[in-house]
């Protein structure tokens, strides 16, 4: 697919200097709420992206009012036990960004709410404006998160606060997610976008295998033992040498001079 048809009803994407591509959810009377097709136009695009080699960073993004609002829930309401397990609703589209392996920010301002907040999560980190709110709704329309919410966010805030957002569908503030660790910042809401395409410029600008390496070995931490992840660390390690951007990284670093990496 070329970058002509990557956008599509639901989203499109926008390119930046520095190898960035930003993928904006524009679903705006339905606040962005993830229909079937707008996760399938997210799984092509992230596609197309991950097959770019002029893209070293990607941004999702939605609107002011909301990032995402969660999964559609007029599609889902009359949906069958079987029409989800058969289908496997969640893991084909929606996890795509689990397993993109160039680094991804999400950018949420407004709502996160629901799938809002498990796609949010599935990126790398979450840049969030003063204006976001993110909550895990589902018990409140009789169902439990699907796409990690569970899972993700209880490792990233812990079991307590999960537990209670959880069972009661309270939403959290861009302050109080702050703290508890769910987004690394926060900005007033007009910097927002401009902030996170920054910081994914400044990524994108490291060497694109070394930044991957750095991801897989983070997110390592998450789903084995600390013996297990030190080891896998210390092996990412050892084959950062035999990169030409280790060599050209640490010659800059003495010649006093900007690195000029080669992304091999
Ligand atoms: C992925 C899983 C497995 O984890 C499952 C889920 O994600 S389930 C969904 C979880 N999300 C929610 O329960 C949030 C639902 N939305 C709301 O509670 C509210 O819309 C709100 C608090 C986000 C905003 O409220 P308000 O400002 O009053 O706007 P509304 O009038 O409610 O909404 C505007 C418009 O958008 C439609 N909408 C909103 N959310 C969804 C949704 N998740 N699915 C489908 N449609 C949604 C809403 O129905 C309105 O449209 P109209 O009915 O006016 O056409």
């Amino acid at each position: 697919m070329s970058r002509d048809n990557l956008s599509h009803e639901n989203l499109y994407v926008e390119f930046h200097d520095g190898g960035v591509a930003v993928i904006v959810l524009n679903r705006p009377k339905a606040l962005n709420a993830l229909s079937p097709d707008l996760t399938r136009e997210l799984g092509a695009a992230l596609d197309t992206l991950e097959a770019d080699d002029t893209i070293g960073a990607v941004v999702v993004t939605g609107s002011a009012k909301a990032f995402a609002a969660g999964a559609d829930i007029k599609a889902m309401k009359d949906w069958s036990y079987m029409d989800v397990y058969g289908a496997d609703f969640i893991t084909a589209t929606w996890e795509r960004l689990t397993t993109f392996r160039k680094p991804t920010i999400a950018a949420v301002a407004g709502y996160a709410l629901g799938g809002g907040c498990e796609l949010a999560m599935m990126c790398d980190f979450i840049l969030a404006a003063d204006t976001a709110r993110f909550g895990q709704p589902e018990i409140t329309i009789g169902t439990i998160p699907g796409a990690g919410g569970t899972q993700r966010l209880t490792r990233l805030i812990g079991k307590s606060k999960a537990m209670e957002m959880v069972l009661t569908g309270r939403m959290m503030d861009a302050a109080e997610a702050e703290r508890a660790g769910l987004v690394s910042r926060i900005l007033p809401a007009e910097e927002l976008l401009p902030e996170a395409i920054k910081t994914a410029q400044k990524i994108a600008g490291m060497s694109r295998p070394i930044a991957m390496l750095a991801k897989e070995s983070v997110n390592r931490a998450y789903e084995t033992t600390l013996a297990e992840g030190i080891r896998f660390e210390r092996r990412l390690f050892h084959s950062t040498f035999a990169t030409e951007d280790q060599k050209e990284g640490m010659a800059a670093f003495v010649e006093k001079r900007a690195p000029a990496f080669r992304n091999r």
